[in-house]
């Protein structure tokens, strides 16, 4: 089965947040992502809620239990207490652990799970009691004893940060070179029993070799270049295109 789409919203917040007004609607659009066949929408919400505001969360868990049952949640973020009770109060799906400091511009690197031991193991414990699917992002070329350290601390799922593989959007020899190390990371990581989610600066155009290279991808969560590319086609048309590059 093809990799499936979670739509990221917060850059449709973003562009909301330029004013005091409620539009672009996120919940909105995040209707139509889903009625165009997404399969899930992703927020990462920031401590200083530039993006996603935490009265978002409730207003998305309303439309995908009320419209959209079969669909999933998944939040992203640093699992400070602040987000761990979000996450409590929201109940999402799945639960994406980001190593991403308060002040950085947008995520830029995976979990280093040694150094991370007690945090992560705490945290995953909780979460795991309290019954979300756990993913934590992880480097492009995350290592064995990496990978073996997510498994042992509980994750059910990792997800390989693509930001590398999407910078090289105009040098084609190292877009293979880092499509290949993702393709090892996903085989090391799946021999572990995690399944393997991706993301991070894809687009429409780097999609096929993604999944040509990684085919056992559970899903992405995509949201930059997929809310530039609805500028142009419409949010419904720009999720089909999406869904038909990831081979549905
Ligand atoms: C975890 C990750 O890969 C990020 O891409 C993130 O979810 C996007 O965050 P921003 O939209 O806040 O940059
Ligand atoms: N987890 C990655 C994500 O949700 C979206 O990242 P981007 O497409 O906005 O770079």
């Amino acid at each position: 089965m093809p990799a499936k789409l979670s739509v990221n919203l917060n850059a449709v917040a973003m562009l909301r947040n330029r004013r005091n007004l409620p539009w672009p609607s996120v919940t909105g659009i995040g209707r139509l992502a889903l009625a165009a066949g997404a399969d899930g929408l992703t927020v990462h919400p920031r401590p200083d809620q530039r993006h996603i505001r935490f009265s978002d969360l409730p207003e998305i868990r309303a439309l995908l239990d009320d419209e959209f049952p079969d669909r999933e949640f998944n939040i992203e973020g640093y699992p400070s207490e602040e987000f761990l009770r979000l996450v409590e109060e929201t109940q999402p799906e799945q639960v994406t652990l980001v190593p991403d400091s308060p002040e950085q511009n947008t995520s830029d690197h995976g979990w280093c799970f040694r150094d991370n031991r007690e945090l992560l193991a705490r945290v995953i414990e909780r979460l795991k009691k309290g019954g979300f699917r756990v993913s934590c992002f992880v480097d492009p070329d995350a290592s064995h004893e990496e990978l073996s350290l997510a498994r042992e601390l509980g994750a059910d799922r990792v997800e390989l940060c693509t930001g590398p593989y999407g910078a090289c959007h105009d040098d084609q020899a190292r877009a293979v070179a880092e499509l290949k190390k993702l393709q090892a990371t996903a085989e090391r990581a799946r021999s572990l029993g995690l399944a393997v989610n991706a993301g991070h600066d894809l687009t429409v155009d780097n999609l096929p070799a993604l999944v040509r290279h990684v085919p056992m991808l559970a899903e992405v969560s995509i949201g930059h270049a997929l809310t530039a590319d609805a500028l142009i086609h419409g949010i419904s048309e720009t999720v089909r295109r999406y869904r038909a590059a990831l081979g549905w």
